[in-house]
């Protein structure tokens, strides 16, 4: 009945560098760039048409989404962006490359701050220099609720309410709908889509510039599940 496409965005600067990202704001790197060029194009090759489009407020998704809507000659229709669909706050992660980090921490201890369903990074506090209190794009949220780093559950938890508010509405009433976002904040989306269970959640990934098309039945049940690959 309805269509979902989920895409985590093309290959970042810091993907690039593998360094921990989350709120940090950094652009696509040449590849990244490619990558959602290519993912519009796929998209416009199995005829997906879109009413609606959701991002987050961060440039390498913003990006991403309109490479794809460009390339599929969709560029017009209406698009939500909001700090919901954020990547995962890595709190005092953000900055660090990944395999130094593991080089000092351990693997172990990396591997569950990268993929547990419920343990939480190092987090910063909201004097900290890095913190996103005082980031103008957050300005109309309550301190409170601007997090200092999040585990996957709080992810799922604060993407929650636009599933429910905003995006799951437009699905029952027969819209198609395309989320451009990041590996953590689609994966929180997708466990709940797919009802993962939260040890399995682990082993889940989501390639960059990789689009992963759901079909609803008018229920909102998963009838498929379909990656777009060359
Ligand atoms: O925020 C980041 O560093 C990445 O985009 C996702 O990282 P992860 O694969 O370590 O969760």
């Amino acid at each position: 009945m309805s269509k979902l496409v989920l895409i985590r965005h093309g290959q970042s600067q810091w993907n690039l560098a593998n360094k921990f990202t989350g709120w940090v704001d950094v652009d696509l790197s040449d590849k990244g760039v490619e990558e959602a060029k290519e993912a519009g194009k796929l998209v416009e090759k199995a005829g997906l048409k879109f009413d609606y489009a959701f991002t987050s407020v961060l440039t390498r998704a913003i990006k991403t989404l309109h490479y794809v809507l460009e390339e599929s000659d969709q560029l017009w229709i209406p698009e939500t962006k909001t700090w919901r669909l954020n990547e995962r706050h890595y709190g005092r992660l953000q900055g660090l490359n990944k395999k130094e980090t593991a080089e000092k921490y351990g693997d172990e201890q990396v591997h569950i701050w990268r993929r547990s369903y419920d343990t939480l990074p190092p987090l910063l506090s909201a004097d900290d220099e890095g913190s996103a209190v005082n980031d103008r794009r957050y300005a109309d949220l309550d301190p409170n609720i601007v997090p200092g780093g999040e585990n996957l559950k709080v992810t799922l938890e604060r993407v929650m309410p636009l599933w429910e508010d905003e995006i799951a509405p437009k699905l029952l009433d027969g819209k198609n709908v395309i989320i451009a976002a990041h590996g953590n904040s689609l994966r929180a989306l997708s466990k709940y889509i797919e009802r993962i269970s939260d040890d399995d959640i682990m082993d889940l990934e989501m390639k960059t510039g990789e689009p992963v098309v759901y079909d609803f039945n008018d229920k909102l049940e998963v009838q498929s599940k379909t990656k777009l690959d060359k």
